[in-house]
């Protein structure tokens, strides 16, 4: 199948305010679109980052895939490795590790893989996670993602979720969230207040959900001290501690010392990235993200990799729509190697570009969609509306930083990993 055409849409939907160690979500999410439409008419989809940076260099990359056959992935790396060059793209927040090349290109060949393969199984009328060597399982399972919020947007009214900022607003947050979904994990974004509070929160939710598994991810705001001392208040509490501390060296000294696993989606971001880590032991779980990985081929790559050296591997999200989420469930179903809930961020969107019905979460889990591809099914209203969002809300790339610094002066909040 050659190409005839590459759409790249950014899109925006509406995304409450979260908190997180580097500010707070702006009141929208960017994301873009691929859609690439083959010579006989059937298009595969892809969806990825929605910052210019990044739109700028997959834009490039979709002017030169006409005539491409979606068939030949080596071609889309090929492609892909000319157009982007030595670029590094780079973004405001750093929440997702250091940049590169190679995680540059990883990137942006992702989501034009993601779109081959969508395009590949509509063709054959099979499933994506077929042509990724078949389903080991028939739903996936994912973690509340729990986050500390304000009340409402700047100069909006609020939002049905509420400001949480104490335990007790916390747990009412996990209720919801588990009552909808049926979530066993959950994961608290840390890193927003002091370490003590955030220990009593996760206290509190140990309390309110006996026997759920917990999480919590200061995106490597403490020190490797405070780490520690924090790994032992929650000793048996947690069933993973993520980037407490920044750095593999960081890590490592507290791997050395925490009663539980250390989780990474920062210090482990690229294949070249595993070989310090695995001998500094800094890493017992890669939380894996096909957006920055190499797609869904090369997740299934690094899952192999981490089982070899007795590393647990689960699954990163940012704020996403509807493809993500199929890809995100496609490679986790044909991906043996796979220890725990994945993340996902899709209680706190209100809006999607795919048609309903396609992913549902029951259980905490999400089944497998059966159909061809990706299994989901692209809304062209739903998209020409996302775009106008996009176009109308003035943001082109993401700026939690910025957008705390609205809220609270520009002089009071200036993050930094080992804040506390
Ligand atoms: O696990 C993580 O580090 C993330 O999910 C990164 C995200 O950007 C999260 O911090 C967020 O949405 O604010
Ligand atoms: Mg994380």
């Amino acid at each position: 199948m050659r190409i005839r055409e590459a759409v790249l849409t950014p899109v925006a939907f509406a995304d409450p305010p979260l908190l997180n160690a580097m500010g707070v979500h702006e009141p929208y999410a960017l994301r873009s679109v691929v859609q690439l439409v083959g010579e006989d008419g059937v298009t595969g989809l892809g969806e990825s980052y929605g910052d210019e940076g990044f739109l700028a260099q997959a834009r490039k990359v979709a002017e030169q895939l006409p005539g491409w056959d979606v068939f030949d992935l080596p071609g889309l790396r090929r492609i892909v490795e000319r157009v982007v060059g030595e670029t590094v793209h780079t973004d405001l927040h750093g929440l997702t590790g250091g940049f590169s090349v190679g995680k540059t290109l990883a990137s942006v060949y992702a989501l034009f893989e993601v779109a081959a393969l969508d395009a590949q199984g509509r063709l054959l009328g099979r499933p994506v996670y077929d042509l990724l060597g078949g389903r080991v399982r028939d739903e996936v399972e994912f973690s509340a993602y729990l986050f500390y919020k304000f009340g409402a947007h700047l100069g909006a009214a609020g939002d049905d979720w509420g400001e949480v900022l104490t335990p007790e607003a916390l747990v009412g947050q996990a209720r919801r969230m588990v009552g909808t979904y049926g979530f066993r994990s959950l994961k608290l974004k840390g890193g927003v207040l002091p370490p003590e509070q955030e220990t009593e929160a996760v206290r509190a939710l140990a309390g309110a959900f006996p026997g759920h598994p917990l999480r919590i991810d200061p995106n490597g705001a403490w020190t490797p001290d405070t780490a520690i001392r924090v790994a032992h208040a929650l000793d048996g509490v947690l069933e993973y501690l993520e980037d407490p501390t920044p750095g593999t060296a960081g890590m490592a000294r507290v791997a050395a010392r925490a009663p539980m696993p250390l989780a990474t989606n920062m210090c482990v971001v690229r294949f070249a990235d595993l070989e310090p880590a695995v001998r500094a032991r800094a890493v017992g779980v890669v939380l894996s993200d096909h957006h920055f990985w190499g797609g869904l081929r090369d997740t299934q790559a690094l899952s192999v990799a981490c089982r070899s050296f007795g590393i647990g591997l689960s699954m990163h999200s940012n704020s996403h729509l509807g493809i993500s989420l199929a890809a995100m469930v496609h490679v986790a179903a044909a991906t043996e190697h796979l220890s725990y809930a994945c993340d996902t961020h899709w209680p706190w969107k209100e809006s999607d570009v795919i048609a309903p019905g396609a992913l549902e979460f029951r259980d905490g889990a999400v089944r497998v969609p059966d159909g061809p591809g990706l299994g989901v099914e692209l809304d062209p209203d739903a998209l020409a509306r996302a775009h106008e969002t996009y176009l109308r809300c003035g943001l082109t790339q993401r700026d939690d930083t910025g957008y705390m610094r609205r809220y609270v002066g520009a002089s009071s909040f200036r993050p930094h990993t080992e804040r506390w």
